[in-house]
């Protein structure tokens, strides 16, 4: 079915979400997976579960745990407080991200026509990017990603032949067209799905997997608390957006 021919899903379709959060987090540096280290005093995971949970639109959440690390994760889910409304399930992940999103889908039960993919990593994304991807979805996108626009300029260079060495400029895309890409990534599952059973390869997103099926992936606008946390600096600017989120809350 084309982009243009497929119905729009119902005001009604229930959402799910998957949070890979199966990664090491080696660029953050040494310590626990990066999923469960503190943020404020609280694992990032549960930051971003409560970060998708914050959605009135949101009745699942699946976390991928790091594979040795289910159990740990869901006594973490227990010990926290969220919401009565949404259902938690864990799955152990996978080698890779990509593997880690599939394991994920392959848990979610029937009855969500539409599936969020978000990064634990990514603790601290406003309700209202959750909101803004899941409305876009249901509005008849099969693939949806909040991106901003870049403030550097992007060089594309021919690797290095010999590590150290500068590498040539071959080409500078037009910063006006480049867009920084987020997380939740919303899709139809069945698209999403599709793409995860027929694409192979490195990829480092799903919307990604989407495109190589010849399918439209739309953007909305994302937000800069949304930023990855990948290496320590992330960290110390995550502290302080939440240090003033709680500041600005009263608590
Ligand atoms: N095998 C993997 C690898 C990554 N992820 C998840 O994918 C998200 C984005 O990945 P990234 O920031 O690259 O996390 P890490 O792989 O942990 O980081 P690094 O590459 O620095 O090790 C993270 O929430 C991470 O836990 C996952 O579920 N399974
Ligand atoms: C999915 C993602 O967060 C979109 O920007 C990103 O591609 C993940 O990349 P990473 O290599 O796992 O950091």
């Amino acid at each position: 079915m084309s982009d243009e021919s497929r119905p729009a899903p119902a005001a009604a379709a229930r959402t799910a979400v998957v949070i890979p959060a199966a990664g090491r987090g080696v660029r953050l540096g040494p310590g626990a997976p990066k999923a469960l280290r503190a943020l404020g005093g609280t694992p990032m995971l549960i930051h971003a579960v409560r970060a998708m949970a914050a959605s009135r639109a949101v009745s699942l959440v699946v976390v991928v745990a790091p594979p040795d690390g289910a159990a740990e994760v869901k006594s973490l889910l227990d010990a926290h407080a969220l919401p009565d409304r949404t259902d938690f399930a864990v799955v152990p992940g996978g080698e890779t991200r990509q593997e880690s999103v599939r394991l994920g889908l392959e848990a979610l039960p029937p009855g969500y026509d539409i599936v969020l993919v978000h990064d634990a990593a990514r603790p601290l994304v406003p309700v209202d990017t959750v909101d803004g991807v899941i409305e876009a979805v249901r509005d008849g996108a099969v693939a949806v990603v909040p991106a901003l626009p870049l403030a550097d300029t992007v060089k594309q260079v021919e690797p290095a032949a010999v590590p150290g060495e500068p590498e040539p400029v071959v080409a500078t895309p037009e910063r006006a067209r480049l867009r920084a890409v987020q997380t939740p990534q919303g899709f139809d599952r069945d698209t999403l799905v599709r793409a995860h059973e027929t694409v192979t390869g490195d990829v480092t997103d799903d919307a990604s997997m989407v495109e190589r099926l010849g399918r439209t992936v739309v953007v909305v606008p994302g937000h800069e608390e949304a930023f990855k946390v990948t290496r320590p600096l992330d960290l110390v600017l995550a502290e302080a957006v939440l240090a003033r989120r709680r500041l600005n809350d009263g608590f």
